[in-house]
């Protein structure tokens, strides 16, 4: 649904050229959430803006529905636009209207029949939870709820994409919450593609099927989800899904255990965390598993675990058992090298 192909952006600071994005790719499914992290800096925010064009790029392709957008004109740049509702960290409303009229102002200008303007800021208005704050104005309002009179703005419009700029930076963790499940809803209920930009790694976890990292202008790793979370290839994506009581341990620590076995860290999915590997291990070869810390990260549609485990015994037992977990599907990885 959108392409960016081979997408390149240089700013000009002064007498330094700046390259914000570095010839990136990548392609939003239709009906999927694809969500883009990255330190500040890295080039989020002109990658989404390249979507609408609100910044063109300095090269590369943007295609909407297979049409290259950056060679339309005016008028039918328009339309495209109109497939396309963006939401803010600041919400960007109008102070000096009521919510009512922020959702509808723009409505007006796009030349929407008064009838109809009606219908839609009362509809939108109920979806995102709104309907007794029509009166009300943004100063009223929680940062939540100023958040929920964004998305019934973008929502008015009718797009087929939404594209959500860090919606939720400014908000407390459980106001988050409550404003992803809502783009969870509007993903699934009325059926719209999203594309996200976020730091936060809690945003990718929760609601997204696909995930891009981005650092320094490029994306260094992408892919569903559950397989960035669960085998992470690159140094950048490893440091924000790594759970850290799992994967780093104190030198001294590791030192000591290492003397009597390995360390291990295991990564699991859904159907493997109901077997009890660790028992069958120790029934089927001469070892002794202690787990010394564990988690588990929910993610939209499973969960994955993590142990950090200290197999004590035999170096030949030891990978024997090793290679029993990983026929198991169960990543087994050396801490130490982490
Ligand atoms: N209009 C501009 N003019 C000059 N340089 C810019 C402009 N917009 C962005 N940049 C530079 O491009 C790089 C990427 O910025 P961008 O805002 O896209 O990153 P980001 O990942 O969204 O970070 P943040 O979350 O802090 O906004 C930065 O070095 C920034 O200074």
């Amino acid at each position: 649904m959108i392409s960016l192909e081979h997408v390149s952006k240089t700013f000009q600071q002064g007498k330094k050229k700046v390259e914000a994005l570095k010839d990136v790719s990548i392609e939003i499914q239709k009906g999927e959430i694809f969500g883009v992290i990255g330190f500040s800096g890295a080039g989020k925010s002109t990658l989404i803006r390249c979507v609408n064009l609100l910044e063109r790029p300095s090269s590369g392709r943007v295609l909407i529905d297979g049409v290259d957008i950056l060679n339309l004109k005016k008028k039918e740049l328009q339309t495209v636009r109109r497939k396309i509702g963006m939401v803010f960290q600041h919400y960007n409303l109008l102070k000096t209207a009521t919510v009512y009229k922020n959702i509808a102002i723009p409505l007006r200008l796009e030349g929407v029949p008064a009838p109809e303007i009606d219908r839609r800021v009362k509809k939108y208005l109920k979806i995102v939870g709104l309907e007794d704050k029509a009166k009300s104005y943004p100063s009223e309002l929680s940062g939540g709820q100023r958040q929920r009179v964004a998305i019934a703005r973008a929502l008015a419009h009718e797009p087929e994409v939404l594209l959500s700029d860090e919606a939720t930076s400014a908000l407390d963790p459980t106001t988050t919450e409550q404003i992803l499940d809502l783009l969870l809803k509007i993903n699934k209920e009325l059926g719209i593609t999203i594309f996200l930009i976020t730091h936060e790694l809690d945003v990718i976890q929760k609601i997204c099927d696909r995930v891009a990292v981005m650092e320094a202008g490029a994306i260094v790793e992408q892919g569903r989800v559950v397989d960035v979370f669960s085998k992470p290839q690159h140094p950048r994506t490893r440091s924000f899904v790594r759970n850290k009581a799992v994967f780093q341990v104190p030198e001294h620590i590791r030192e000591e255990l290492e003397k009597t076995g390995r360390l291990v860290a295991l990564t699991f999915l859904g159907e493997s965390s109901k077997d009890p590997f660790l028992a069958a291990i120790t029934r089927k070869f001469d070892i002794l598993p202690s787990i010394l810390a564990g988690g588990i990260d929910d993610l939209k549609d499973q969960s994955i675990g993590n142990l950090l485990v200290h197999l004590k015994g035999d170096p030949n037992e030891t990978l024997k058992a090793i290679a029993y977990l990983q026929a198991e599907n169960i990543i087994v990885e050396e801490v130490n090298r982490l």
